[in-house]
C-alpha cells in the first residue's frame, strides 16, 4: 500500500520532508499540499513535478478522502488546530515540533487522541531516531558507564535572524534537548533554572545569547544545556553523560579529517538540515511503515509533545527569573501512553 500524504506548510522543513518522501523514502506519496503562501506551494508542486492537488484550506485537505495521513509543518501556533482536526478525523498525523505552543493545548490533543482510542500522532522530535543518540542510549542502558550522574549538553547554531527572540532559545531550539535528554536517561524533569553568561556581541540587541539552562531530574541527575545561537563557527550539538563508572559522548557527525599544511582539520556542519538528515529520513520512514503495516506508531507521542511543552513553559518562566529554581510539575502519564 502507498500512504497518501497531505502536507500543511511548505516552508523550510515542509519542503525538506516533501522532497525526502518523494525522492528518498518508500511507501508514501505526496497527494495534497496546503500553505497560506499559495504561490510557493504551487511552485513546489510544479518544480518537483508532484502529482498533488493544492488545497487553499488546510482543514479541507485533512478531511479529503484522498488523504490517509497528514504532515503538519507550518509554523508552531497553527499546529494545534490541524493536529486536532486530523485526530478527530481519525487520520494519522506527523506534526513538527512543537506539538502545540502551550502545554494546555497539547493536553487537548492528548485527550482527543485517547478519546479515539488509537495512537494517531507522531511528533517530529527526530533526535530519537538519530544513530548517535540511539548508540548513546544503548551504552547507558547496558550499564557501560554505570548510573548517569551529570549530563552536559550544548546546542549551537551559527546565527539566527532578527526575528529570533530570547524565549525561542527554549521553545524553538532547546526543545530538542528537552525531549531527547529525558528519553536518553529514562527519567523525568523536576526543576529548571536559567543563568545568563556574558552576552555575545554577535546577537541582536533584544536577544540574550548564550544562555545556560540547568535542569534536575527525578533520579537526581543534573543537566546543563548551553544554548548559543550565534556561535558563528558551525551547527554543533554536544552531549556528554558522566556516569559513576565512565563517560559517554554523543558521536560527532562523520566528516573527513585531513592533515595538511601543518594542520589537522575536520569540517563542522553549518546547517541543521544536514546534521540530522538521516534522523529525519528514519522518523518519517518509520511513520509511513507503521501506517502501512497497521502497527502502533513508535515515535514521540502527543504525551511527549505535552511533556516538552510543559517543561519549556517552566524554562521560559525561569528565563524571566534568572537564577531562580522553578519546579516542573507534570501530570501523571496515562496508561494509554505507557
Ligand atoms: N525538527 C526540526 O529539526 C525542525 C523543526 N522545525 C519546525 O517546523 C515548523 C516549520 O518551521 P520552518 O519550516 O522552519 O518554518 P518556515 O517559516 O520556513 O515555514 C513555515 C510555513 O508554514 C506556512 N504557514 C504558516 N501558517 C500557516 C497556516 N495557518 N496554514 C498553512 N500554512 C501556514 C508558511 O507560509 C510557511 O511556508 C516549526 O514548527 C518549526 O519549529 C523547523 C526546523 C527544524
Ligand atoms: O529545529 C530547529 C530550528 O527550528 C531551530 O531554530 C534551531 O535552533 C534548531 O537547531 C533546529 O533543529
Amino acid at each position: 500500500m502507498t500512504v497518501k500524504i497531505g502536507v500543511i506548510g511548505c516552508g523550510a522543513i515542509g519542503l525538506e520532508h516533501i522532497k525526502r518522501i518523494t525522492n528518498t523514502l518508500s511507501g508514501g506519496k505526496i497527494v495534497a499540499v496546503n500553505d497560506i503562501n499559495e504561490n510557493n506551494a504551487k511552485k513546489i508542486i510544479a518544480d518537483l513535478h508532484l502529482d498533488a492537488k493544492f488545497y487553499a484550506d488546510g482543514h479541507e485537505l485533512i478531511r479529503s478522502a484522498d488523504v490517509d495521513a497528514v504532515l503538519v509543518t507550518c509554523w508552531g501556533p497553527a499546529h494545534k488546530e490541524f493536529v486536532l482536526e486530523a485526530v478527530k478525523q481519525k487520520k494519522y498525523v506527523f506534526c513538527e515540533k512543537p506539538l502545540a505552543t502551550t502545554a494546555d493545548d497539547c493536553l487537548e490533543i492528548v485527550e482527543e487522541e485517547m478519546k479515539q482510542k488509537k495512537h494517531l500522532v507522531q511528533v517530529g522530535f527526530m533526535r530519537r531516531f538519530d544513530e548517535g543518540y540511539v548508540a548513546l542510549k544503548k551504552t547507558i542502558d547496558e550499564g557501560q558507564i554505570g548510573a548517569p550522574l551529570i549530563l552536559h549538553a550544548a546546542h549551537r547554531n551559527p546565527a539566527v535572524d532578527e526575528k529570533y527572540t530570547t524565549d525561542m532559545a527554549i521553545n524553538d531550539t532547546m526543545i530538542h534537548e528537552i525531549d531527547v535528554l529525558h528519553w536518553l536517561l529514562d527519567d523525568e524533569y523536576i526543576s529548571a533554572q536559567v543563568i545568563y553568561p556574558r552576552k555575545t556581541g554577535n546577537a541582536s540587541s533584544h536577544l540574550a545569547d548564550p544562555q545556560i539552562v540547568l535542569v534536575e531530574t527525578k533520579k537526581g541527575i543534573r543537566i546543563d544545556v548551553e544554548i548559543f545561537v550565534n556561535c558563528k563557527y558551525g551547527y554543533d550539538i554536544k552531549c556528554e553523560v558522566v556516569g559513576e563508572d565512565g563517560i559517554a559522548y554523543l558521536p560527532e557527525p562523520a566528516t573527513v579529517q585531513t592533515r595538511q599544511k601543518a594542520a589537522l582539520n575536520r569540517p563542522i556542519l553549518m546547517d541543521w538540515k544536514q546534521r540530522f538528515i538521516k534522523a529525519y529520513d528514519y522518523e518519517i520512514q518509520a511513520f509511513i511503515n507503521n501506517i502501512n503495516k497497521g502497527q502502533k506508531l513508535n515515535g514521540p507521542t502527543s504525551w511527549d509533545g505535552y511533556a516538552a511543552a510543559l517543561t519549556a513553559d517552566v524554562c521560559v518562566q525561569a528565563q524571566q527569573n534568572p537564577g531562580k529554581i522553578l519546579p516542573i510539575k507534570m501530570k501523571d502519564r496515562p496508561d494509554f501512553y505507557k
